[in-house]
């Protein structure tokens, strides 16, 4: 075995493969999607015609976006297993966790979990993508005691979502705020969760072995779960001077501030100024001044003590408040969107695979004896 003398802690700076599915150039603080600027996609798509973009390659057609939007919604009912796991899991579970057990169930229950081909996965994966906000919405219900609301397959996805949630659908407006921020979230690269699917399929091991060991790292406060913990960090503050002051001690400390910073966006996430516009938007519309000015006081502190921008974490987090999504869903509601990127990777390593092993640079113990039990000590 070769010798390895740099650490590249964390893999910052290493290209560990290709891949056609997004393109993040931080120097001009742009992403694309299969080449697709990811703004004219906000601005001019439905996640649905992303989710197809990102699983098979192109934008569909009219027929082939129905025909999907079709296949999508046939399968957003859950079987009985689910239901029952649901009932089983205890009320205070974490949602994530409940999640990343519903997928694992499904992935037991499914006799092609093993060995499928590419078709078999996208089959998969739109199945799933069908299902998870049914499970979000059904966990959260039953966590309030409230009853479970069946999908309806004449809504749009973000649309069916509010209804499974709250047993409405809100104004267009609002919906579209939804639907952008499913849009933004749908794929970003290597990232952490991203990657930890492409190592377990690089195993040759299931897809939902791989999308459950996704959505395990994607609950981190590092990484996903940064959208629940800026929510928790705005909500305290009951002015904008209060949320500087603490900013203030709070870096003085050395303290991490949630929904800040990036390994790849050094000037700036692509994504924040979409998002940004949508989350203002809906303050206005909704009445949340307040909570924009302690939201805007924090930023300004951080960028100019420190230099780091907001991830678009920052400015989602305050818009699914403003939707009314309880905080400890905000990170599942990113898998309902990430499930597009996943998948879509999974099949990419799974194309031209080889396991994913890096090295590591032994610092321990230089070689010894073992010492007989009774001489150690
Ligand atoms: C959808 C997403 O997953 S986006 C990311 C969501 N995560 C968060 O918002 C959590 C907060 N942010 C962070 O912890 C980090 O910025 C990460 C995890 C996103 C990136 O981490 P890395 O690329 O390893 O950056 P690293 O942690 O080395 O930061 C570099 C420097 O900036 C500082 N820094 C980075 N992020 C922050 C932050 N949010 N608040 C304060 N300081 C920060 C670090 O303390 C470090 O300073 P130092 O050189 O003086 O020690
Ligand atoms: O790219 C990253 O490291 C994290 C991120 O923004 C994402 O997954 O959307």
């Amino acid at each position: 075995m070769a010798e390895t003398t740099e650490v590249k802690k964390g893999l910052a700076g290493v290209v560990a493969d290709e891949s056609a599915i997004s393109n993040v150039i931080p120097e001009k603080r742009a992403l694309y999607y299969r080449g697709y600027p990811v703004h004219e996609l906000a601005e001019q798509c439905r996640f649905e015609e992303v989710a197809y973009l990102l699983l098979y390659g192109e934008l569909p057609t009219r027929a082939q976006l129905e025909a999907f939007e079709q296949e999508e919604r046939r399968q957003r009912e859950l079987d009985e297993t689910v239901h029952h796991l649901l009932r089983l899991i205890h009320t205070d579970a974490a949602p994530m966790d409940v999640l990343r057990t519903a997928v694992s169930l499904i992935g037991a229950n499914d006799p092609e979990a093993t060995g499928a081909d590419l078709d078999t996965i996208r089959r998969k994966a739109i199945g799933l993508l069908a299902k998870l906000p049914t499970i979000v919405a059904a966990d959260r219900r039953r966590r309030h005691g409230l009853d479970f609301i069946p999908p309806r397959e004449d809504l749009t996805f973000a649309e069916n979502f509010f209804h499974m949630y709250f047993g409405e659908v809100p104004d267009p407006e609002v919906v579209k705020a939804f639907d952008v921020s499913l849009i933004l979230y749908a794929e970003h690269s290597f990232n952490a969760s991203t990657f930890t699917a492409r190592v377990i399929t690089s195993t040759l091991s299931d897809y939902y072995s791989a999308i459950t060991g996704a959505i395990g790292a994607l609950k981190g406060p590092l990484h996903g779960g940064a959208n629940e913990e800026v929510m928790r960090m705005l909500k305290p503050f009951r002015s904008p001077d209060e949320a500087r002051q603490w900013v203030q001690d709070a870096l003085a400390r050395k303290q991490k501030i949630m929904g800040f910073g990036h390994r790849v966006y050094r000037y700036g996430d692509s994504r924040v100024p979409i998002m940004e516009r949508y989350t203002r938007r809906l303050a206005e519309r909704l009445g949340y001044q307040e909570l924009m000015a302690i939201y805007d006081a924090i930023q300004e502190v951080v960028v100019q003590q420190k230099g780091i921008h907001p991830n678009l974490d920052y400015p989602t987090g305050p818009a699914y408040y403003m939707m009314g999504f309880d905080i400890e869903t905000y990170t599942p509601i990113f898998v309902i969107s990430r499930i597009t990127g996943w998948s879509a990777h999974v099949m990419e390593q799974l194309a031209d695979n080889r396991i994913i092993r890096p090295l590591s640079r032994y610092v321990g113990p230089p070689e010894r004896s073992v010492p007989p039990l009774d001489a150690r000590g």
